[in-house]
């Protein structure tokens, strides 16, 4: 007999049609009556809150991650945690960050809302749990278990605003695949490495992300640390490339600069001159590999939180691991 811990947020897979729009009312005894438990699994269910993804801030974000640490410190074999789709890959990932446990995390939701003719959730959610049930998902970490295919939590992203094959890991793949009732395995377990979070603090620093475009000036990024930004992520073109007028600001920001794409798949190196990633490297710029700018920005807030005087270190590390 496993057991695994439901943690119920809200999301798609939680609303239902209420004054004209879909909100979250639905418990997690409400959403887990929509599916089949798998046999010898026995699930305890815990409402972490009910809300659409989009509305989470960093004292709800950190709330959750103490309750996954309560459930793992009951002795559940694993979690799953029901989420709005919008931000599923950003919440994912940071609890990715803090997880070092051998036993999974698996994030689920859906496209369609519970009280859809034909909702996707129900499927979703047998297969989170028969996946958080199985030895098989050991040593892998933070998971997206979505229409039948597991992603690891970095690298994961949505990638369709309605349809129900909503995620994917551009240029990584799934890791394992539900078929038959069964996971199926297709790639070797890894875990990630973590890094220490204090998850009782209330909020991490604040990291804001700037997006390139063509005739991009600095007044965002001006604005990000008037607001009191501790850290930048760039979501900057191609191979991560900006223009001489962002080289120049983030020369003198003062704050730790993270380069990303705005191009879904591959990595971020240093290669242009005249305002691209060569002059930002040399500008003091880290280059954040393949991560998303939204994955990216998590990591630079915890590795701040962690580390306020030397984040790029910690973030070298990371990604060396
Ligand atoms: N499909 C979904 O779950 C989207 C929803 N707006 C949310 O993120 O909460």
């Amino acid at each position: 007999m496993s057991l695994v811990r439901l943690l119920a947020t809200g999301g798609t897979i939680a609303s239902r049609r209420e004054s004209g729009g879909h909100r979250a009312t639905a418990t997690g005894a409400e959403i887990l009556a929509t599916t089949t438990v798998p046999a010898d699994c026995r699930v305890s269910i815990t409402d972490a809150a009910t809300v659409g993804s989009f509305a989470w801030q960093w004292p709800d974000l950190l709330a959750l991650l103490r309750r996954i640490d309560d459930a793992l410190k009951d002795g559940v074999d694993g979690v799953v945690v029901t989420h709005g789709t919008d931000t599923m890959e950003e919440v994912a990932f940071l609890t990715a960050l803090a997880h070092d446990d051998p036993r999974p995390v698996v994030f689920t939701g859906a496209q369609r809302p519970l009280d859809h003719a034909a909702p996707d959730g129900p499927a979703n959610l047998g297969d989170a749990l028969l996946v958080a049930s199985d030895p098989l998902a050991r040593e892998r970490g933070v998971l997206v278990s979505f229409d039948g295919r597991v992603h690891p939590a970095r690298g994961t992203t949505k990638v369709d605003t309605l349809s129900t094959r909503g995620f994917t890991a551009p240029g990584r793949g799934p890791v394992l695949r539900l078929a038959g009732g069964r996971v199926q395995p297709l790639a070797p377990a890894a875990r990630p490495s973590a890094l220490p979070l204090d998850v009782t603090a209330e909020a991490l620093p604040r990291v804001d992300v700037i997006p390139l475009y063509v005739g991009a000036d600095d007044t965002l990024l001006r604005s990000a640390l008037h607001a009191g930004s501790e850290g930048l992520v760039l979501a900057a073109f191609g191979a991560g490339n900006a223009n001489p007028t962002l080289v120049g600001a983030i020369r003198d920001c003062g704050v730790p600069v993270l380069v990303c794409s705005r191009v879904p798949s591959g990595p971020v190196v240093p290669m242009y001159r005249g305002g691209g990633g060569m002059d930002l490297a040399e500008a003091g710029a880290l280059f954040g590999e393949d991560l998303s700018p939204w994955q990216a920005r998590m990591l630079l807030a915890v590795a701040l939180a962690g580390a306020p005087h030397s984040p790029e270190e910690l973030i070298r590390r990371w990604l060396a691991a």
